[in-house]
């Protein structure tokens, strides 16, 4: 596996990974198994608080892994605290993980279950950090709050996001997105798991403070099976292969506590 030419398959998926990026056997990787009766309830901890309404989107695009919509962070217009974080980290961009037709492809697995597909919100500790860049090296330099999706009705505004997907099809596709604002895509219920890990791709920087929500959001087959009309590939290659199953499996816990909000 060359430089940063990593991706799901079989020669260059999360079992190769480490050959390039050590850390991928690390002792705080990401995602986990989580498991509810081995949770800590922590009185301590309170709720989560999102305010995302002077967010301003400006593009989503498929960068090979992925397809992603980023956000200004040049100030702390959207951002998330409270929880387990000391201060206001800011939204960066979102993204999602899924998997194969009729596959589930969440990240995190709650006693051993998979959920269809997970959402990650990446904010960062703009108090403590310059740049993005920086506190994605540092030990509380990020927070993702991750949202498991699981299959039945259709949500109604993931639609804004499924019938854009038609642009961004190839790797290295963007385009505008703007006006998008991401608590439409929160559950009813903030309450969460909580511990500390890492990126679950390259470069697996172990800098994550993970949020897991406990309630998933409810998306149809069919809004699904829209993500799986992207490629992994690029418009100029010969190759087709469509994304999906752009997960990594759980990793070792090793001696980790998860934290659970009551
Ligand atoms: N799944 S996740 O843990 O929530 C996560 C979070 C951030 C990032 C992220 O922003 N990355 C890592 C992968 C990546 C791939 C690209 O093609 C790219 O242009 C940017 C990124 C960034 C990144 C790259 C280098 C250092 C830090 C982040 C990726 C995944
Ligand atoms: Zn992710």
């Amino acid at each position: 596996m060359t430089g940063n030419q990593w991706g799901y398959g079989k020669e260059d998926g999360p079992s190769a990974w480490h050959r390039s990026y050590p850390v991928a056997k690390g002792s705080r990787q990401s995602p986990i198994d989580i498991i509810p009766e081995q949770a800590f309830h922590d009185n301590s901890l309170g709720p989560i608080i999102a305010n995302y309404d002077h967010c301003t989107s400006i593009n989503i695009s498929n960068n090979g892994h992925s397809v992603v919509v980023e956000f200004v962070d040049s100030d702390n217009r959207s951002v998330i605290q409270g929880g387990p974080l000391d201060n206001p980290y800011r939204l960066k961009q979102f993204h999602f993980h899924w998997g194969g037709k009729g596959c589930d492809g969440s990240e995190h697995t709650v006693a051993g279950y998979s959920y269809a597909s997970e959402l990650h919100l990446v904010h960062w500790n703009a108090v403590k950090y310059k740049t993005f860049a920086e506190a994605a090296t540092a030990p509380d330099g990020l927070a993702v709050l991750g949202i498991f999706l699981k299959t039945g009705d259709d949500h109604r505004w993931l639609h804004t996001i499924t019938d854009a997907l038609y642009m961004v099809k190839y790797k290295g596709s963007v385009t505008d997105f703007r006006g998008f604002n991401p608590k439409c895509l929160l559950p009813s219920s903030l309450h969460y798991w909580t511990y500390l890990g890492s990126l679950t791709t390259p470069p697996l920087h172990e800098s994550v403070v993970w949020i897991v929500l406990k309630q998933p959001i409810v998306v149809s087959d069919k809004q699904m099976g829209k993500f799986r009309t992207l490629l992994f590939t690029g418009e100029e290659e010969e190759e087709r292969i469509r994304m999906e199953n752009n997960f990594r499996p759980p990793q070792p816990l090793q001696g980790r506590k998860v934290r659970s909000s009551n």
